[in-house]
């Protein structure tokens, strides 16, 4: 995806519609397949495409994506349906994936930026840039994104995994938290992680990053080694924590996330580090 400047929507040969709902993104669903909206599909729809939102090009091709707003109570004929975000990773592939969960972030952000938060006069596009201007303080806003931390912690040959009180999934994952005001994303570790199962950690070390568009998050994941304390978790957000073995791991997240990014690669180490402890035997 080439993140092309936004521009109006251009007068361009073909478009994908990117339609964002309160309860997710508009798909044409036609049996396992899945697809983003065509220009003939969004023509028939009685929604005001005049403030779409340019996403860029789909790579390689010729087709422009733009996201725009639409009403909960808008008229889905077949094969349009609603769709939960979370639950169109695995029949939309990464890319498009991707694009959706842009889409989503820059409906929200310009629906929750429609008026000035210093002076409550109403914002107006900036031209080719992703940003909202007030017209009377020149207040620039542009599109939110909260930084937070996921890491691994690893002590010996276990890692540390958390059951989070609130998640419905009923999975166990790598511990994670927003940054704080004026916080380096190594001290959001530290205090993150001794906040929330109260052990100390050392290392951190960079793996990756992704963004995390439920709402506006950017996930950068790090690796880190145990230091002191043992396990006691917060029990407001944690519900239960333990260190656990590569080849007895509980349940974990799906694919989607950098936290199963973590977990499979450090379960990837452990093992390249036992074969190669056998052959050196
Ligand atoms: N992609 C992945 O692998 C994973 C992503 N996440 C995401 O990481 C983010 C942080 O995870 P949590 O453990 O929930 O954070 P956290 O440990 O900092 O606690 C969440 C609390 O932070 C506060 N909060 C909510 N939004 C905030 C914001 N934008 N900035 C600052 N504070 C905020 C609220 O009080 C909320 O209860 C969430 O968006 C979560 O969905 C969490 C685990 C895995
Ligand atoms: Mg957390
Ligand atoms: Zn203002």
């Amino acid at each position: 995806m080439s993140n092309v400047r936004p521009t109006r929507p251009a007068d361009v040969s073909q478009r994908t519609w990117l339609l964002v709902h309160p309860k997710g993104i508009v798909v044409r669903r036609e049996g396992d397949a899945v697809a983003f909206p065509t220009d003939e599909d969004v023509a028939q729809l009685a929604i005001d495409v005049s403030g779409a939102h340019h996403l860029g090009r789909l790579e390689g091709s010729e087709v422009d994506a733009f996201a725009v707003a639409c009403n909960a109570d808008v008229e889905l004929p077949a094969p349009l349906v609603v769709s939960n975000l979370r639950e169109l990773f695995i029949p939309l592939g990464d890319a498009q994936f991707w694009l959706a969960g842009r889409a989503a972030q820059v409906v929200d952000w310009a629906s929750t930026h429609r008026f000035c938060g210093r002076c409550a006069t109403a914002t107006e596009r900036v031209e080719n840039e992703r940003c909202l201007r007030c017209p009377a303080c020149g207040l620039l806003s542009y599109p939110r994104i909260s930084p937070a931390i996921i890491v691994l912690v690893r002590r010996d040959d276990r890692v540390l995994l958390a059951r989070n009180a609130r998640s419905t999934y009923g999975f166990y994952s790598v511990l994670a938290g927003f940054s704080e005001i004026g916080e380096s994303l190594e001290e959001t570790i530290v205090r993150e992680v001794r906040e929330e199962v109260g052990v100390e950690v050392t290392n951190a070390r960079y793996f990756g990053s992704q963004p995390w568009p439920f709402p506006h998050s950017l996930m950068i994941g790090f690796t880190a080694d145990w230091r002191s304390g043992e396990i006691r978790v917060d029990g407001e957000e944690i519900a239960h924590a333990d260190w656990f073995p590569a080849d007895a791991l509980p349940p974990i997240p799906p694919r989607l996330s950098i936290a199963r990014s973590l977990i499979d690669a450090w379960v990837a180490d452990i093992h390249a580090t036992r074969a190669a402890a056998e052959v050196g035997k």
